[in-house]
Order: C-alpha cells, then structure tokens, then sequence
C-alpha cells in the first residue's frame, strides 16, 4: 500500500449543554480529521482530537505533528497480515502526540481492513463481537433531573448509565445517585467517574456511602498517579474501581500491571493511549493478569467513536459497556450513521473499513 495524499480538515465540535467534570467543564472541542488516500482511490480517515488535561498532546502541539506528516512518511510495511499484536511505524509520529498519533494510525487501520475486505473489528481481531452496549452518561445537575434523565434512558433501553461525581459537597452526589437509583429500580448498572477530584480521605467514606445504591465501578476516584491510594481503597470498596486518568501516566500502567489488585478494571481512551492497538495490546496484556478493560471515547467526534466502537467489539472481554453514547451532546452530530446507539447498543457496520462515510 502506498499513500498518495494526506488531507486534513479542522473540526469543532459544540456541546449542546457544556459537560461538567471535576476536571473542568466542556463547551467544545477542536481537532482535525485525517484522511489517507492509497495508490487505488481508497480514502481511510482518522480523527484527532486532543484533550490535554487527559494526557495528550496540546492542541498546538497536535496540529503541528499533523501537518509535518507527507505521504511518503508513511512506509506502511503491513504485509497483508492481521492487526493483532502489531504496532504501526507511523513516520515521525510517536507517543509524544498520541492525538494526532491516533488519527494516523486510525486512517491507516481504515485503509488496511478495506483492503482486506474486513470490517475494522475484524482486522483488529478474528473473535470481535458484532455489537457493543453502550452506557448513557448523564449530564443533569440536579437530582430532580437526573431522575428524569436516567428514566428517559432506561426507557430508550440503555442498561449501564454514567454519573459524573466529586467536584462537589458528597451529599449532593449522595442525593443525586440516590434519585437515579430511585428512578430506574435496582438492575440497571450505575458507574460513576470521580474523575480524580477526591483526596484518598475523601474517597473511603465517599465510596462506601455511594457503594449504598449499588455501584457497578468508580472511575478514577483519586488523582491519576496514587497507584498506591487505589490500591488502598480497593481492599475497602464496595464495588470494583476502574483507572482512566491513570492510563496516561505509562509508569503507573507498569504499576497496575504488576500489581493487579490495584484496580479491577482500565479505561481505554484510544485518544489517550496513542491509537486503537496501543489500545488492544494493553487490554490483552491487562486480561492475562485479571484485569477487565472498556473504551470511552474523550469527547470525540464520529469518526474516532467509531474506531473506538470497532476496538470495543475486539476486546478481549465484553463484560463492561463502553462509553461512546455521547453523538447527542454536539450539537453538529451528524444525522445518520451507523455508530448512534439504539436500545443502548452499536451493531458494527458488515462492510470493510470501520464504515464511516
Ligand atoms: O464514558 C462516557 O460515557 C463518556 C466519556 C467521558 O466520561 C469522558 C469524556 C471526556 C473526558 C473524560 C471522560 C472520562 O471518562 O473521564
Ligand atoms: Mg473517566
């Protein structure tokens, strides 16, 4: 294969309401759509879609990686082999700018699984599953509207619903689970992301009031490098914790790795990790040690919700549904495409490539 074109395109997202985190609020977000043309016509597109707070590159920093790359950087020595286990040499793109990384080697993934007449997640792996459930994340402040906006999901057949926690007095979050899990009965999964906000002193208590109303996981309760404090609250806590933030720090993967009670489970954010088989291969080397895994995208746009879909159908386990329900907060989502979940689920596309348009 040899590329004959790189196009970039900018993109900005708008957040219909801005998303509030305990790292920050949302309004929108910037990045740039990459697409590869082949010596046949073929057009593979990535996206990139920095989030510095998260660990990538800034956006700067993305756009200059992005526009240093040249088609005849990109040597592709892929062979016609499967994806798995592989690592693409993408020219000058390393893991210093794992955004634009990301876009790059995504278009190439895209490419490469057309060629071969499979739909990415079956490039990706010969087992990928056909669909994927999704979790509903609630954006709703009060408990009064969360309550409304868990119901109005779980009447649209999402079964694992996402709250943002810390960042806040924990008896407003005690309040506003509690009206959600009031509002949808008992065998719904609840998640909720700390997103880091709360100090080890903080989470303990906060963990085990929540873990009241039955909690599927608790994303990154406490700042991304105390490997040793999730290790700590995880001996205490009344439901699995899961590391996100952690992810971007590569000494506290080793760490987690070597020590697999740190946390039961990791936060895959393609965006983050450098690309999808960054990605895959850290969730192949998680399952050997015990470790389950599941992809969230970070505010991204379709085309990376979509990679991030076909990586999701690929993992190893498809125990934890994947966060990439979130087309419905921009609000210029486009209108059809196959990655909106219906009933809380994504069936990938049959087609080669990862079937975005
Ligand atoms: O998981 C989801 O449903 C949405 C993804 C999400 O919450 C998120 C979005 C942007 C940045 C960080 C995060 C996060 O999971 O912490
Ligand atoms: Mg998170």
């Amino acid at each position: 294969m040899r590329i004959t074109e790189v196009t970039l395109q900018p993109l900005r997202l708008e957040l219909v309401n801005p998303l509030k985190t305990a790292r920050g609020t949302y309004a929108a977000r910037e990045g740039y759509v990459v697409r590869l043309r082949d010596e046949e016509g073929r057009v593979g597109q990535g996206e990139a879609m920095p989030l510095q707070e998260f660990g990538t590159e800034s956006p700067s920093d993305c756009e200059q990686a992005l526009k240093s790359i040249h088609p005849n950087q990109l040597p592709l020595p892929l062979g016609e082999g499967r994806g798995e286990g592989m690592c693409l040499p993408l020219g000058g793109l390393s893991m210093r700018t794992p955004a634009a990384r990301h876009a790059v080697e995504q278009a190439l993934l895209d490419l490469l699984a057309q060629r071969q007449g499979l739909p990415l997640c079956r490039l990706l792996s010969a087992e990928a599953r056909e669909e994927i459930r999704v979790n509903a994340l609630l954006g709703a402040a009060s408990p009064e509207a969360l309550a409304e906006e868990s119901q109005r999901a779980v009447a649209e057949g999402y079964e694992t619903l996402k709250l943002k926690v810390a960042g806040r007095p924990l008896a407003e979050d005690v309040a506003r689970l509690s009206a959600v899990r009031k509002a949808v009965g008992q065998t719904i999964h609840l998640r909720v992301d700390a997103n880091g906000g709360w100090k080890e002193s903080e989470a303990g208590p906060a963990l085990a009031e929540l873990g009241e109303y039955h909690l599927e996981l608790c994303e990154q309760p406490v700042a991304a490098e105390e490997h040793e404090a999730l290790a700590r609250l995880s001996e205490h806590a009344p439901c699995p914790l899961a590391a996100d933030e952690s992810l971007a720090l590569p000494e506290v993967v080793r760490a987690l790795l070597n020590h697999p009670r740190t946390v039961g489970i990791l936060v895959l954010k393609p965006m983050v990790l450098g690309g999808l088989l960054p990605a895959l291969s850290l969730a192949r080397e998680a399952a050997k040690k015990g470790l389950d895994a599941y992809v969230t995208s970070s505010l991204d746009g379709v085309i990376a919700r979509a990679g991030a879909a076909h990586l999701a159908a690929a993992l190893p386990s498809g125990r934890y549904a994947s966060g990439l329900g979130v087309g419905h907060l921009f609000k210029n989502e486009p209108g059809n495409h196959p990655f909106r979940p219906v009933r809380g689920r994504i069936e990938l596309p049959r087609k080669p490539g990862q079937g975005v348009n």
